[in-house]
């Protein structure tokens, strides 16, 4: 781009701006952003190729799964660094140490404690001197384990600023390394971040010796601008999450502030180690994942982000790209010279395509792939990427199946009513019923109700395309909440919608039956 000064020689010399990845600890406290280990290690490996800096793994304390989830990270990732959060009290630090031992040095704990008025008051029922006093005991604890300890004190743009200075000075003095300055409730605009950074930088003696981190909330949609301007006033660290999901409106988006520092060299002169090419690759795997869809016309990442629909702008964009364009799409990952995917096509342009869209499967795992893949193909002219994430995720992301769908068949229309006769294999055992519903879809969820004997609440049922054109995939999405309230999202694709929407409700009753397993100690 003739705007952007890239090139490695001028990207060595320029101060480094660390991305801190917190998508699988505040990303996961999206509503039904949940991963269970396995898919936390998937979105781990994913973050170690697009080369995030730290990543924040989970919150050990929170739960079981998530010390597990953290643990597992801790011994698998090999560059990155590893962060697990925690409050600022003994139990909870030492669990986190626990999980993130593995890490050795790259492993940081991450403590923090609320210095606001309206938090020390109503929530944690404390006066200044003692939020004092527990943060720099978090500090001094975790520094008793790593001399990588972050520190962030909650809802920071809404604390004043005097006592805000003075909790900061008495953290980097008990060890803390990165402090982190958190718009925990996305209230703040740019020029008044910018004023909060400028003032710390004034004002704390020692703040030279920690790195300056923010951590920015979406809620009036300023996460990325606030981040930004943090960063021209000093901040050197910027928390974000992959596709800016995170509690409530969601969180700084990496793809957006890493962009904007590659694009904007003339403004922000900075340098990041992300392989932006790996941007795309990871955002369609979060989304795979999680089922939580882009929006169209979400930046970067959106389908339509590097979509030209108006003709003056197409015309633009024939004459000379960067009319319409500041950056390419091959940049962030979207290669408009891809080999087409079809059922001519064998397994090396296959393999290579997955690898492109970052899904590292094994021999087995893409062998279960291609054969979908090859029946796919013989029902639809052409695969397109996201066919492929679809197909990665019904044949390899899911768990272990205690139920299996063999065969189904429904009839339905404007006159009878609508048949599903379903037939599962349920551990082992063949198993058929034949149910009338309201619907098609409602008849084959009832059929396989009546075979699992389940009678889960379904909570939230969807329908979409992966791709334009009739013989497009179907791609359903079921959330049923299992005995004990805990949400479990269930996807399925297939060109036949129905059968999409069976093997969802199927995919989210494995998941119940897996959780209910783990439980047991079965597994
Ligand atoms: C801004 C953020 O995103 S912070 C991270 C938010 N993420 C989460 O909360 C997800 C994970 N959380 C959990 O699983 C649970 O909340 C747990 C395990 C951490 C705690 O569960 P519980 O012990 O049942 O407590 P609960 O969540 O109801 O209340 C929080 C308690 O922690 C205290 N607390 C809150 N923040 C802090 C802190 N930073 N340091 C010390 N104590 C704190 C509260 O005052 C309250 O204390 P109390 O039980 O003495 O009244
Ligand atoms: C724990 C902190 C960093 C946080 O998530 C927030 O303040 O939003």
């Amino acid at each position: 781009m003739g705007t952007t000064t890239e090139g490695d020689e001028t990207m060595s010399q320029k101060e480094e701006i660390i991305i801190f990845d917190t998508t699988l600890r505040d990303g996961e406290q999206s509503p039904g952003a949940s991963m269970n280990i396995e898919e936390k290690l998937r979105i781990a490996h994913q973050l170690e190729r697009l080369n995030v800096d730290v990543m924040e793994a989970g919150f050990p304390i929170a739960s079981e799964g998530d010390f597990e989830a953290v643990k597992k990270i801790a011994q698998t990732i090999k560059r990155t660094q590893i962060a697990g959060l925690s409050r600022a009290n003994d139990k909870d630090i030492d669990r986190a140490w626990e999980a993130l031992k593995y890490a050795g040095d790259r492993g940081r704990i991450h403590t923090f404690i609320a210095t606001s008025d309206i938090h020390m008051e109503h929530k944690l029922k404390m006066s200044e001197q003692q939020v004092i006093d527990t943060a720099v005991a978090a500090v001094k604890r975790a520094a008793g384990y790593t001399p990588n300890v972050e520190f962030s004190c909650e809802d920071a743009a809404r604390t004043r600023l005097p006592f805000m200075a003075q909790v900061v000075k008495a953290v980097i003095e008990a060890g803390a390394t990165t402090v982190n300055i958190p718009d925990t409730v996305g209230y703040t605009i740019p020029s008044e971040f910018t004023k909060i950074i400028s003032y710390l930088k004034e004002n704390v003696s020692n703040i030279d010796d920690a790195i300056i981190s923010v951590h920015c909330h979406n809620d009036l949609g300023l996460a990325v601008a606030n981040s930004l301007a943090a960063v021209q006033a000093g901040a050197r660290q910027v928390e974000c999450t992959i596709n800016g999901i995170g509690e409530r409106a969601g969180n700084c988006s990496l793809e957006e502030v890493v962009m904007s520092v590659r694009t904007r060299q003339d403004l922000l002169p900075y340098s990041c180690g992300v392989v932006t090419e790996q941007i795309v690759p990871s955002s369609k795997l979060l989304t795979t994942i999680t089922g939580i869809q882009v929006q169209q016309n979400k930046a970067i990442v959106g389908a339509n982000a590097f979509a030209h629909e108006a003709g003056i702008h197409q015309h633009g964009v024939l004459m000379n790209k960067e009319t319409y364009e500041i950056m390419t799409p091959e940049s962030v990952g979207l290669n408009a010279n891809k080999l087409v995917l079809g059922k001519h096509s064998g397994r090396h342009a296959f393999i290579d395509r997955l690898k492109e869209l970052g899904y590292d499967l094994n021999k087995e795992e893409i062998e279960k792939a291609f054969v979908r893949f090859k029946s796919l193909a013989d029902m639809k002219k052409e695969i397109f990427d996201e066919d492929l994430d679809a197909i990665v995720a019904d044949e390899v992301l899911r768990v272990t199946e205690t139920y299996k769908l063999l065969q189904m068949n429904v009839s339905s229309g404007s006159f009878a009513a609508p048949t599903a006769t379903v037939q599962l294999d349920v551990e082992g055992e063949v198993k058929k019923a034949a149910v009338m519903g309201d619907g098609p879809v409602d008849a084959s969820f009832k059929a396989i109700k009546e075979i699992t004997g389940t009678d889960y609440p379904l909570l939230n049922f969807s329908v979409g395309a992966i791709t334009g054109g009739t013989d497009a995939q179907g791609e359903c999405a079921v959330r049923l909440k299992n005995a004990e309230g805990r949400e479990v999202l269930g996807q399925g694709a297939h060109p036949d919608i129905i059968v999409a929407s069976a093997k969802a409700y199927i995919n989210a009753l494995n998941k119940i039956a897996s959780i209910a397993k783990r439980t047991r100690g079965d597994v």
